[in-house]
């Protein structure tokens, strides 16, 4: 069964508009997983412009008091304050992204290879025996970018699907991306890695991703499902994609 993590950065970045506490990123964070959601996922950006350090440790407090099953996943790129954070707030799961904090978006995965010195250092310092390390990776990773994805001691990679999600009026270049990542899944899989996969992942697209990428753990969706829930409410829509995941 693939898991349902919710990304809250789009619910974090609705309630940047005005200096209001609302909508409130916790209470959005208790109707997801009272609908069900198996996580929370977040991305701090050091410009903040969505969720905030302060958020982090809110949904952190919220998590350990009274969702003590649900995983806090925290992604983002692996400097020092960054690093610093995931040691304070102590999360399960840490994905690590590539991301220059200039970036508008993740629109990449690591360059396995070239970054495994790096990679193996921060892997080391994080990696606990309750905590998940996933590192973000291209769609077209390939077999020798998944031996190097392993090589640094992640439990997982998380499939980047934005190229996927872009396909969204081409089924045919849909298709195409799709078989490329159901390859790297497979050689993932192969080499004893864990697979996470997100971004630009929705109601629509979400059944032949299932269909044609077997073996996913969990996906972190935030832009797509907030959308639908600003028409059904959060708690439908959660409802929603835990369906979209579980008719597979
Ligand atoms: C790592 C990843 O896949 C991203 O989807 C990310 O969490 C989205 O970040 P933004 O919400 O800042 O676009
Ligand atoms: N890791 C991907 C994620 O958390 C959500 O991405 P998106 O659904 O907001 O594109």
């Amino acid at each position: 069964m693939t898991l349902l993590s919710v990304n809250l950065n789009a619910v974090a970045q609705l309630r940047n508009r005005r200096n209001l506490p609302w909508p409130s990123v916790t209470g959005i964070a208790r109707v997801v997983l009272d609908a069900g959601a198996s996580g929370i996922t977040v991305h701090p950006r050091p410009d903040e412009r969505h969720i905030r350090r302060t958020d982090v440790f809110d949904l952190s407090a919220l998590l350990r008091a009274e969702y003590p099953e649900a995983e806090f996943n925290i992604e983002g790129y692996p400097s020092e304050d960054f690093l610093a954070l995931i040691e304070d707030v102590d999360p399960q799961q840490v994905t690590l992204v590539p991301d220059d904090p200039a970036q508008a978006t993740s629109d990449h995965g690591w360059d396995f290879a070239g970054k495994g010195n790096f990679l193996t250092s921060v892997v080391q310092r994080l990696k606990r025996s309750d905590r998940r390390i996933s590192l973000f990776c291209d769609p077209d990773a390939g077999a020798a970018g998944i031996a190097a994805a392993k090589a640094t001691g992640a439990d997982r990679v998380e499939l980047f699907t934005g190229p996927y999600g872009a396909c969204h009026d081409d089924p045919e270049q849909a298709r195409q991306e799709l078989a490329v990542l159901a390859e790297t899944c497979k050689a993932a899989l192969a080499a004893g890695l864990g697979v996470n996969a997100g971004h630009d992942l929705t109601l629509d697209n979400l059944p032949a991703f299932q269909a044609a990428v077997p073996g996913v753990a969990e996906v972190s969706i935030g832009h797509g499902i907030t959308a639908d829930a600003l028409v059904m409410g959060f708690a439908e829509a959660v409802a929603a994609y835990r369906k979209a995941l579980a008719d597979r």
